[in-house]
């Protein structure tokens, strides 16, 4: 796999839905919707006296999945040094996700921990690793923690940003905008492309705030971010066009696809387009927007 910086594997990740493991009807109702990927969750969203019965819900719902269908399936644990998380792995070997989302990573060892007993367990073609990035511990780690991508295999493939941790343990504000975590935000983006993650912003809370949504939506997307965690179905439409491909961002991917394939262009490293310096850097930006845009396409086939 190809892991340099802005190179890592093309992944649709633009609108990623948590589902309560416990709740058996939006259970059945994430197989309808149109997100890209679903994040059952086992953690914060579960009571710790419900925990057994939503691995048990969990497990019976992977049983009855159609896997051949356009969903990326995820599976949030709790934190292993709790009395569930060891459990929540225990499950997770019944379902095989496409990747385990780890709550609270603070340092390094707390991905390697879990890729180490994946492989123990048997499991080095299972799931991949993603990691939450909600504490200050793993906001001053985030490059070590990010560079085990490299590393165990490389199972980390995604970092998702969560600011309700955050901001309980920092005590930085709600503000719309969100102007004093922009900076920390931005942090994770640069930490994650350095080793090659994708980076998922975080939750908006206000579900019945469909401009808030879009405006958050749309800052994220010019942070860098490859999509949005989700809490409820009516936040999906609004994260897949926010950080989807229009048709004005697909034209100009072609021209300048395009104008390096032009034979008046051979050989060069720079072009011009429309009054514009075009260098190869761009050519390669424009790829992956074509091959996003493609990716979009094949999942309208699919859903
Ligand atoms: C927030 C909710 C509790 C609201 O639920 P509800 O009042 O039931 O919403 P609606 O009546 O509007 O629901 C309409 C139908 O949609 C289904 N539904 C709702 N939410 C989901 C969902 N997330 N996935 C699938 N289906 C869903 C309902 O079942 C209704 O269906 P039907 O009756 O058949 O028509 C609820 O939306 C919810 O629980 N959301 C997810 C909460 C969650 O996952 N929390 C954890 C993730 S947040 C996080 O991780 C924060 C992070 O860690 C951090 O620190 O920031
Ligand atoms: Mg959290």
């Amino acid at each position: 796999m190809n892991r340099t910086p802005h190179h890592h594997p093309l992944a649709l990740r633009r609108s990623v839905l948590s589902v309560p493991a416990i709740n058996t009807r939006a259970l059945a109702k994430s197989a309808t919707l149109d997100c890209d990927t679903i994040i059952f969750d086992l953690e914060d969203s579960v009571l710790p006296e419900k925990k057994a019965e939503a691995r048990a819900a969990l497990v019976a719902h992977f049983q009855g999945l159609d896997r051949s269908g356009a969903h990326e399936y995820v599976i949030r644990i709790n934190p292993l040094d709790g009395p569930d998380g060891a459990l929540d792995l225990e499950a997770v070997l019944d379902c095989m996700p496409d990747a385990l989302l780890l709550s609270k990573v603070s340092a390094p060892q707390d991905v390697l921990t879990v890729a180490d007993w994946l492989s123990e367990a048997g499991a080095d073609e299972g799931p991949r690793l993603w990691a939450m990035v909600e504490t200050a511990a793993g906001l001053l780690n985030l490059a070590e923690i990010a560079e085990t991508g490299r590393t165990h295999g490389g199972r980390l493939d995604c970092f998702v940003v969560g600011l309700n941790d955050l901001r309980k343990e920092t005590g930085i504000a709600d503000i719309p905008g969100r102007p004093f975590l922009v900076p920390l935000l931005l942090q994770v983006v640069v930490a994650a492309r350095a080793s090659g993650l994708d980076v998922i912003d975080a939750v908006f809370n206000d579900f019945s705030d469909t401009d808030g949504l879009e405006a958050e939506s749309r800052q994220g997307r010019q942070m860098g971010f490859d999509g949005k965690m989700l809490i409820h179905p009516a936040q999906i439409a609004i994260a897949n066009e926010a950080f989807g491909v229009t048709e004005a961002e697909a034209a100009e991917a072609l021209a300048i696809v395009a104008a390096f394939d032009a034979p008046e262009n051979a050989g060069k490293a720079v072009v011009e387009l429309a009054g514009r310096m075009v260098e190869k850097l761009h050519a390669e930006q424009a790829g992956r927007v074509l091959a996003k845009a493609d990716l979009i396409n094949e999942r309208k086939k699919k859903a």
